[in-house]
């Protein structure tokens, strides 16, 4: 860890200042650790790796090599990579699973990421199918659900493109996808508050299920948690910054980009939205995440994949039926 002089300083890594907010303990409940599978899904160059180390105040994935001049044309596949961290949070163990998926977007032929992705989100629910079904249960079972994933959105100031559209579309009925806006320091606050609500404007436009933090209306929600919600929705999407340095500023250690021009704080409120989202996915919504995932999303999947089995195996008696009475 580096000090503002370049030197390596003692400071302690805890950088993040949200353990006062409200909403913190709700989920305090598991002894051994709360597993939380999180999936980083996103162009390349916009920042994901930084995220990732960022969200887990350490360094667990490498910069990405990068590509020789003369190979920098090729596209290479999406592949998913996995990282296993043990987190504390504000007393909560966790067991925070990262994937994320280089390569995302990087060719012309986005259809094959997409499904991959789709696919690998459904192989988890499928592995828990089958262990539901086993007559001995396997008590090392890891359930592997994906608990949120989060999307990140090109600083481009615009509006969503078409990849981002699809993507969130065919992923929102799955999992839950949480839009983050990456790189944000990109933008001025006013481009950032308009680039917002045009996202905001094409995810009602497009019908985009993103997760959108319980409505008070539906659920029984206290008044705090509920002004808390509505406060988040309205932050939606997040802008993130990332930054993997750490620096010591009057005894006190903060996480800055620097630049020619002034400095942008990664845990200050009025410069992104990174501490609020890294407090919501480890602290205040990780059990509403998880909670959704298998009361809502999972439960979906089942019933759709078990009627569909059901509808095939009925064809498959019906046609043996026919056969028979052929023969007969
Ligand atoms: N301005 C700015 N630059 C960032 C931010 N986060 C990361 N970067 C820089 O953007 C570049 C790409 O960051 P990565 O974290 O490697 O991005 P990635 O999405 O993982 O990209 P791939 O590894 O190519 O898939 C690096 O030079 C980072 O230092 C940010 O919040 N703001």
């Amino acid at each position: 860890m580096r000090d503002g002089s370049g030197e390596e300083s003692n400071v302690a890594p805890s950088v993040h200042s949200y353990s006062s907010r409200p909403g913190s303990h709700r989920y305090k409940n598991a002894k051994k650790g709360l597993p939380f599978n999180l999936m980083l899904v996103g162009e390349p160059g916009l920042g994901r790796t930084t995220f990732l180390n960022t969200l887990c105040e350490r360094q667990v994935a490498a910069p990405a090599e990068l590509p020789s001049p003369e190979q920098a044309h090729i596209a290479e596949p999406m592949r998913f990579k996995h990282y296993a961290v043990d987190m504390e949070e504000d007393g909560m163990k966790i067991m925070l699973n990262i994937i994320d998926t280089p390569g995302f977007g990087n060719g012309t032929d986005n259809e094959t990421c997409f499904n991959q992705i789709q696919e690998y989100i459904e192989a988890q629910y499928d592995e828990v199918l089958a262990e539901e079904n086993r007559i001995k249960r396997n008590t090392k079972f890891k359930d592997t659900r994906v608990h949120a994933v989060l999307y990140f959105i090109s600083p481009t100031g615009h509006s969503l493109r078409e990849i981002d559209i699809e993507l969130m579309k065919r992923l929102g009925a799955r999992a839950n996808v949480i839009p983050v806006i990456g790189r944000s320091d990109s933008l001025t606050p006013r481009e950032l508050v308009l680039f917002k609500q045009r996202i905001m404007n094409d995810v009602a436009h497009y019908g985009i299920p993103v997760y959108n933090f319980p409505n008070p209306e539906d659920d029984d929600e206290d008044e705090e948690t509920a002004e808390e919600n509505a406060e988040l929705r309205t932050m939606m999407p997040f802008a993130t910054v990332g930054c993997e340095e750490v620096f010591n500023e009057d005894g006190r250690p903060v996480r800055v980009r620097t630049y020619p021009w002034g400095v942008v704080q990664v845990d200050n409120d009025e410069h992104s939205d990174f501490d609020r989202l890294r407090y919501v996915l480890l602290n205040s919504h990780i059990g509403d995440l998880r909670e959704r995932t298998q009361n809502d999303l999972y439960e979906l999947y089942r019933t759709e994949k078990l009627s569909t089995n059901a509808a095939a195996a009925a064809a498959v008696a019906a046609e043996a039926a026919q056969l028979r009475a052929v023969a007969a």
